[in-house]
């Protein structure tokens, strides 16, 4: 008799740039108010589900090795989240194939997460609609629902709220690794601890940011980039300056710490000149490795036989 090989359901996640992350104070509940306007961007990871008896987890690809395969993993929540919600067991068989560096700032952890949703919603035919897998995912952490939507969006709260926000065309990144991680919250500490200190500037609305992002024009955008965890996230790394300002000499329109950091974006005017920057970064000995990219991108969704074959 012939056994059957149950066939995954693939889900493929971006990773995410802060175009924009304006930190507010600290809330009582342990978490600061923010306004970001986030881009999913084209490096992502693939999540692999199969049914099976049990929950598992395994992973590969960039920095497996430090990507947790228990609970300690943000899929696993999310199949346990998902498993109670519908009242089930939680059967399944997942693989992660990172693209996104682990602890890096690019939404990675998260993004497996919102695609574990995606896919399980699928794969256990729960029929939960758009808004109920958001409310989900906002239990998971506060990237989860950004990797869930995708493309450009203005996030608030503690940047779970989300609205959708009008972007022309593709824009052009380099992303630099760094070597090793940042945690994320010791780098909102460390900025909570430069606030007490000092007064760090801080960066104004989002107004003009946005302005360039309808009118698709990298020359404007690339000087309106900012985010408030760069101070901190060059406190704890000093050596991220000579990174960012590498990526600026190799011709770039401008570089930012993504999120958290200590992953370091640069903006480039078109495609070209992205790959051109990459190698010469490569050379400079600035970072771990560097990656081409491009956004906006859709949020966590699942491969058809025709993208299974095209995509990589
Ligand atoms: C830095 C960003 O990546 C920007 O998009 C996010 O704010 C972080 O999102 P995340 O990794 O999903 O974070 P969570 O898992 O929700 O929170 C981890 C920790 O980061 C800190 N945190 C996070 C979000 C927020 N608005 N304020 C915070 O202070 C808190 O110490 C929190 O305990
Ligand atoms: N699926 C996962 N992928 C990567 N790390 C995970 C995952 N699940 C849990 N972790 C743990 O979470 C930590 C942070 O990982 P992650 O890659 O999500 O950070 P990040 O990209 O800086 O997050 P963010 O930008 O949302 O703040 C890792 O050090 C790891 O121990």
């Amino acid at each position: 008799m012939l056994s059957v090989v149950p066939r995954p359901v693939i889900v493929r996640a971006p990773s995410k740039v802060n175009l924009h992350l304006g930190v507010g104070d600290l809330r009582e509940d342990g978490y600061h108010e923010l306004t970001s306007v986030f881009q999913a961007l084209s490096l992502g990871d693939d999540v692999h589900l199969t049914e099976s008896d049990a929950l598992s987890v395994h992973v590969r690809g960039v920095d497996a090795e430090s990507v947790p395969t228990d609970r300690g993993n943000l899929v696993w929540q999310a199949a346990e989240l998902l498993a109670r919600r519908a009242g089930r067991a939680a059967g399944v068989a997942i693989t992660i194939v990172k693209g996104v560096p682990v602890a890096g700032g690019m939404a990675g952890g998260s993004a497996d997460a919102a695609a574990t949703l995606v896919g399980l919603n699928e794969l256990w035919r729960l029929g939960l609609d758009r808004a109920e897998l958001f409310e989900l995912g906002a239990e998971l952490g506060s990237d989860v629902p950004f990797t869930l939507h995708g493309m450009t969006a203005l996030g608030t709260g503690r940047g779970e709220k989300l609205l959708p926000v009008l972007s022309r065309n593709s824009f052009h990144w380099v992303i630099a690794l760094a070597k090793g991680g940042l945690s994320t919250p010791a780098v909102f500490r460390e900025l909570d601890r430069l606030r007490a200190e000092g007064n760090p500037p801080r960066i104004g609305d989002p107004d003009e940011l946005m302005h360039a992002l309808a009118a698709g024009d990298a020359d404007a955008l690339a000087p309106l980039l900012g985010n408030d965890l760069q101070a901190a996230a060059l406190s704890l790394k000093p050596e991220l300056r000579r990174t960012l300002r590498a990526g600026v000499t190799a011709g770039a329109l401008a570089g930012i710490v993504s999120g958290s950091g200590p992953t370091c974006v640069f903006l480039c005017s078109d495609e070209d000149t992205a790959v051109e920057v990459a190698a010469e970064l490569a050379g400079a000995g600035v970072c771990r490795t560097i990656r081409v990219a491009h956004g906006p991108v859709p949020g966590a969704r699942v491969l058809d036989d025709i993208s299974r074959g095209t995509e990589h």
